[in-house]
């Protein structure tokens, strides 16, 4: 006999968890979600919130320090570095509060605070020694950090994304370790707050980008702020209480030495301690299960995986529409539709942002480039830098996908996200407004590119205002 019985069990309640829980609710099933804390989401404790609140106090600095090209002059800026860290914390507990109140909406008798495991296909176990029988169970237990051995072992100078938004001051150096978005997010944040920043990455290239024009811009800009060491296999010991990284590559060698270690390599999928061997479905070779993607159903068993945990799209909006298709299908199983999923669509929080969206650039598409060297609101604006890639069909000159480095990035993606989704063409997008003087404006160069190399273009726009 079970202890507990439920239609769909819903193990962890992260952002992907709680999508899932709320949607099966919906369908009326019986739902029991299971989380070992219930200490609010990951996103707002130690994730997105706590980052994006560091790199506003970094833009803060930057903007004060910049003053001086508008003969705005801020003398002495200084950096309180106890206070920055408070600041991060306290609106960091707000935003975590606030996920922790939305538990309470949550029918009585559904949320179970224990550690899950699988002893078989459609059972778990808890630590609190309860066990539960489901019909369905959607799996969305996150991800962790990954610590490799060469960063093993340094004690209280090692840092993760779970525990660097806890330092009480600011270090006068730190070494990064790993250049994806945590690691050029975080990285440039700190530097841009006075810390000497070193960041160290096995790769040679950065943000996945592989144009060498464009990879070369960012690795210019994230230049300014921190020494960047690409394509270098890296190290680090600890000598009394200083990290000493020592790191070689390209037929150099050389050791750095800092005051701490913040180890941003990746975040696998988090089973550990689950007994996904008992549940019944099959594995690749890095023991994630195999699922499918519009549907997040592991093979044919009544599983279901969504967000961090399904590790292909561990960003924020796809963890939560992931819970939303989990939560369904496994509320209606064996009934199980598929979903079409969103466009590709990621952001990396540096200054300027890098966004890329929808299809990468080929040799089957056109690439058109607009620089914002010289925009003219960058200009105005003083941060005139960067450069967008719009791919398109080069038979009708539909809107495919974009990369952004560039002013205003972070707003200007969610326009390609909608133009592209809509399947508008270079010229369509070229028949709306753009208002004088934005950042927008920008855009046009290479939408225009586009449509003179595509016949059926029509007419289109080719005005530039000043500056534009
Ligand atoms: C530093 C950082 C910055 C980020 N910034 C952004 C950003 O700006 N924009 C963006 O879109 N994305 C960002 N992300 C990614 C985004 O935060 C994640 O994709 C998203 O939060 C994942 O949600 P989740 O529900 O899958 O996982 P989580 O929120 O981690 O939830 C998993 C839950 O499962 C629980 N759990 C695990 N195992 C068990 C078990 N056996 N039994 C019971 N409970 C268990 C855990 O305690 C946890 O509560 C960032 C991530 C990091 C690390
Ligand atoms: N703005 C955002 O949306 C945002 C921000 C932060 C994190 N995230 C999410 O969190 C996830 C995890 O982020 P992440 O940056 O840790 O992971 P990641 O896997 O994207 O990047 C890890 C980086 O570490 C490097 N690396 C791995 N092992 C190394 C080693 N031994 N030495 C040197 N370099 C090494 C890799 O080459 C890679 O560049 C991301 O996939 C992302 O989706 C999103």
């Amino acid at each position: 006999m079970f202890d507990l019985s439920c239609d769909v069990a819903v193990i962890g309640a992260g952002t992907a968890g709680l999508g899932a829980a709320r949607r099966a609710l919906r369908e009326g099933a019986k739902v029991l979600l299971i989380d070992d804390k219930f200490a609010g989401t990951m996103c707002a404790n130690v994730g997105c919130m706590p980052s994006k609140l560091l790199i506003a106090a970094s833009k803060a600095a930057d903007h004060a320090r910049r003053g001086a090209l508008f003969g705005v002059r801020v003398s002495d800026v200084s950096i309180d570095g106890k206070a920055v860290m408070q600041r991060v914390r306290d609106e960091r507990d707000r935003f975590a509060a606030s996920t922790r109140k939305s538990f309470e909406d949550f029918p009585e008798g559904t949320l179970i605070k224990a550690r899950a495991r699988f002893t078989a296909p459609g059972e778990l176990a808890l630590d609190d020694g309860r066990t539960i029988k489901a019909k369905a169970i959607v799996v969305a237990t996150g991800g962790t950090p990954k610590i490799p051995e060469a960063f093993s072992g340094l004690g209280d100078l090692c840092f993760t994304h779970e525990t660097i938004f806890e330092l009480p001051d600011l270090p006068k150096s730190m070494a990064v370790i790993g250049a994806g978005p945590i690691g050029l997010e975080l990285a440039q944040a700190f530097a841009r707050l006075g810390v000497k920043v070193s960041l160290f990455d096995d790769s040679e290239t950065l943000g996945g980008v592989d144009d060498p024009h464009l990879q070369a811009m960012i690795q210019d800009t994230l230049s300014e702020d921190m020494m960047l060491c690409l394509g270098v296999t890296s190290r680090a010991h600890r000598n009394n209480d200083q990290i000493v990284v020592t790191y070689e590559g390209k037929g150099h060698s050389a050791s750095e030495s800092v005051d701490i270690l913040l180890v941003a390599t990746g975040r696998p999928p988090q089973f550990d301690g689950l007994d996904l061997e008992k549940a019944g479905i099959a594995c690749d070779d890095k023991g994630t299960p195999l699922y499918d993607q519009q549907t997040m159903q592991c093979g044919t068993a009544p599983i279901f995986l969504a967000g961090d945990a399904a590790a292909d799209r561990p960003i924020l909006h796809e963890a939560s529409a992931e819970g939303s298709i989990a939560g369904r299908n496994a509320a209606t199983f064996p009934k199980v539709t598929p979903t079409q999923r969103m466009i590709p669509f990621s952001m990396v929080f540096s200054q300027p942002v890098l966004a890329r969206i929808g299809e990468e650039p080929s040799n089957d598409h056109i690439i058109a480039r607009a620089s914002y060297g010289d925009q003219g609101r960058a200009k105005v604006d003083g941060e005139a830098i960067g450069e967008v890639q719009i791919v398109a069909d080069p038979s009708d000159g539909r809107l495919l996908g974009a990369i952004l480095f560039c002013p205003g990035a972070e707003h200007m993606a969610h326009l390609f996200v909608a133009a592209i989704s809509a399947g508008l063409t270079a010229s369509q997008m070229l028949s709306h407004p753009f208002y004088h003087p934005t950042l927008e404006e920008g855009l046009k160069p290479a939408l225009r590119e586009i449509c003179s190399r595509v016949p059926s273009s029509g007419d289109y726009d080719r005005t530039s205002a000043p500056g534009g």
